[in-house]
């Protein structure tokens, strides 16, 4: 154990000793035995030995130089009061002259020589010497150190400062040389220092800074889910946090030396010649992503810092961030049981995105403006295996093009002008593990597009100003309203990014071939309100093209809760307009017939004549037989379906889904 020995000259004051050695004991308590030595009562010769000599004056070292084993280890004590103090001798009205009343005129003069030290010097100090009271008559206030009953009656005002305690300075002088590196003593320290005013204030701010900053070190590595440490040149680990405790079994109390602890494999990859290192290691059955970066000074290395990752901690914090996505709003809310349908074609197209969001492909969802393709965008998310992971959703057309790639990656501090400190994460990497949605896909301009193209076949992205490539795991789920194949053709579009986006379609019907839906989702939007519409309104609705889709439904919704009646723009002659897109022609029932034998053995079936004539005629096309046996006998002949003989029925051929993916909005 290690041993202060506070030096007094005598016994005399003990109260004051007691006082003393009651401080010492309240911040250092049994990490170190307190023994008090009275020089006087020392013989000649006699040896003290003490790890920290604590000297109440400093006149006792010439009498301890022939006492003490070492005088390397030697503490003056500096003498401070408390803080709560200081406020009463401030309120001394400025100019006043003070008696400063110790028990003797030497301590006397030590008080006031303190009380300057701390910046009080409105005042004029006048010394009391005990052994000489009297004089002192015009006098109205006194300052004493716990010794009232010395000061002359006919004081008024007596400000009593307490025994004068240790200095924070001297308490940070005896922790050094216990070598005490126990953080409950750091604690009591600091506790110990904000109760009293220090002389010395720039080494007291400096501690406090420093036990700030080793809490910080405590709060995010010591406790951290990471495994961090940190190994000198001599290869000694001089820094690690709880986790490389208890993997390695580092231990604070022994000198660690790496190659003792951790495995050779392990051993060889850290001391390999890259400064800095990312690599994968498994440990114990566990798989940890590892960062090492080497310090060099003058070229040469001074050690360096480790910092090991389990994976499954990454996920674990990655759902803890999903829960925050959550309650941030970066979320999709819809759910395939949120979209109202009763149309045949609805039902197909419902249960083929249900197919597509089990797969983790990329995902193009076409159909007009207001059909839903955002709806259905969140519904593939919240059916598919990422849906505890962000859903950012991005509007293509609506940011300027010179923000998009910024906003899409991210970008690097000094990029561009207004950049900001320490550059920012784009939304490719906010939604890491999860989907990004990029609605209007078919309205950006080729630079974008060759960008995209790039993240899309390389599952990597770039900051802008960066030069790190950023691996990332996202699903892209893209939509447009635009006639991809037309602009492809027109080489507005780049053919190879819409083959990469293309590789699961989805077609969102327009309202006005879907005319089934129109009732359940008005009734829908009314959220059950009163009066309903009259039937003459419901069939006037029939009548209406919906150029603007549901959305336009919706709108016409709220419109008739206000006003109980239709909006004029429901007018019964745009309903006899006909589909923009004509009447369905050859090519067209061609592209219906592949689209429901695709449906169909996307659920694992062939299908036969009856049930694709069915589903013709739900999707409002009506073919005769005759006329659907040629269709199916020329779709056969271009290699587009196969047509087995008993139940298996027809089924679609990869060059028939290619097809069917080219003449997507037909
Ligand atoms: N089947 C549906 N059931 C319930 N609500 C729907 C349905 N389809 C669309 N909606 C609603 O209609 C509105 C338009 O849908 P959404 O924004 O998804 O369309 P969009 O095709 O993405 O439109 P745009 O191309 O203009 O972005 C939304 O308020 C959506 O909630």
């Amino acid at each position: 154990m290690k041993r202060i020995s506070i030096v007094y000259r005598n016994e005399e004051n003990s109260l004051v000793m007691q006082h003393l050695e009651a401080v010492i004991h309240s911040v250092f308590r049994d990490s170190a035995e307190l023994r008090g030595i009275y020089i006087s009562r020392l013989k000649p010769g006699e040896q003290v030995d003490a790890d920290v000599y604590l000297l109440s004056d400093r006149r006792l070292i010439f009498d301890l130089r022939e006492h003490a084993v070492s005088m390397h280890n030697v503490v003056f004590m500096d003498r401070s009061i408390l803080r709560s103090s200081l406020g009463e001798i401030r309120a001394i009205p400025p100019g006043s002259e003070v008696l400063i009343v110790n028990d003797t005129r030497d301590t006397a003069e030590e008080t006031a020589v303190m009380l300057y030290g701390l910046g009080v010097d409105h005042v004029r100090f006048t010394l009391f010497d005990p052994e000489n009271p009297d004089g002192h008559d015009g006098v109205r206030y006194a300052i004493t150190p716990a010794e009232p009953a010395l000061v002359p009656s006919h004081i008024p005002h007596v400000i009593d400062c307490g025994y004068r305690e240790i200095s924070f300075e001297t308490m940070m002088e005896i922790e050094r040389l216990l070598g005490a590196n126990d953080p409950e003593i750091t604690s009591r320290l600091v506790d110990y220092g904000m109760k009293i005013i220090e002389p010395a204030r720039t080494s007291a701010a400096n501690y406090l800074n420093r036990f700030l900053r080793e809490k910080l070190l405590d709060e995010y590595l010591y406790y951290s889910e990471d495994v961090t440490f940190a190994v000198n040149d001599a290869g000694e680990v001089v820094f690690f946090n709880q986790k490389a405790a208890s993997l390695f079994g580092f231990r604070h109390d022994r000198r660690i030396l790496l190659r003792e602890h951790i495995p050779e494999e392990l051993l060889t990859l850290l001391y390999s010649a890259d400064n800095i290192l990312k690599a994968a290691c498994t440990l114990n059955e566990t798989h940890y992503t590892l960062d090492k970066k080497s310090f060099l000074s003058a070229e040469r290395s001074i050690g360096f810092t480790v910092n090991m990752r389990d994976e499954m901690s990454i996920v674990n914090s990655e759902t803890v961030l999903s829960n925050a996505l959550k309650k941030s709003g970066l979320v999709a809310r819809y759910r395939f049981s949120d979209i109202m349908y009763t149309s045949e074609v609805m039902k197909r197209t419902v249960r083929r995105a249900q197919i597509v969001a089990g797969t983790d492909h990329t995902v193009l969802i076409l159909g007009e403006s207001g059909v839903g393709k955002e709806i259905f965008a969140q519904a593939i998310h919240n059916a598919s295996g990422r849906k505890d992971r962000p859903f950012l959703g991005v509007n293509c057309a609506s940011i300027p093009e010179s923000l998009l790639e910024s906003e899409l990656f991210g970008y690097e501090e000094g990029a561009f002008t207004g950049a900001r400190k320490h550059g920012r994460a784009g939304l490719f990497e906010r939604a890491r593990g999860g989907t990004i949605f990029l609605d209007e896909i078919g309205d950006i301009r080729p630079q974008m597009q060759a960008s995209l193209l790039r993240v899309l076949q390389e599952k990597q992205i770039m900051r802008v100003g960066g030069s790190q490539v950023i691996d990332i795991d996202v699903r892209v789920v893209a939509a447009t309203n635009r006639n991809l194949p037309e602009k492809v053709q027109s080489g507005e579009f780049r053919d190879d990014l819409y083959y990469r986006l293309n590789v699961m379609q989805i077609t969102i019907p327009p309202l006005r071939r879907r005319k089934a839906d129109i009732r359940p989702l008005f009734d829908y939007f009314l959220e059950n309100s009163r009066p309903l519409p009259t039937q003459a309104m419901y069939e006037k609705m029939q009548r209406h093209s919906w150029p603007g889709n549901v959305r336009e439904l919706e709108n016409c919704a709220l419109y008739f809760k206000t006003f109980h009646t239709l909006p004029e723009t429901v007018s019964e002659d745009a309903g006899v307009r006909e589909d923009p897109q004509g009447l369905p022609s050859q090519a067209r029932i061609d592209i219906a017939i592949l689209r429901i034998i695709s449906d169909s053995n996307a659920v694992g079936r062939g299908i036969g004549r009856t049930r694709i004539q069915y589903l013709l005629e739900s999707g409002h096309i009506t073919v005769s037989d005759i006329q659907l046996r040629k269709r199916l006998a020329h779709l056969n002949q271009r290699g587009f379906i196969e047509i087995h003989k008993g139940r298996r029925g027809a089924t679609i051929t990869p060059a028939g889904l290619q097809y069917l993916a080219e003449n997507a909005t037909l």
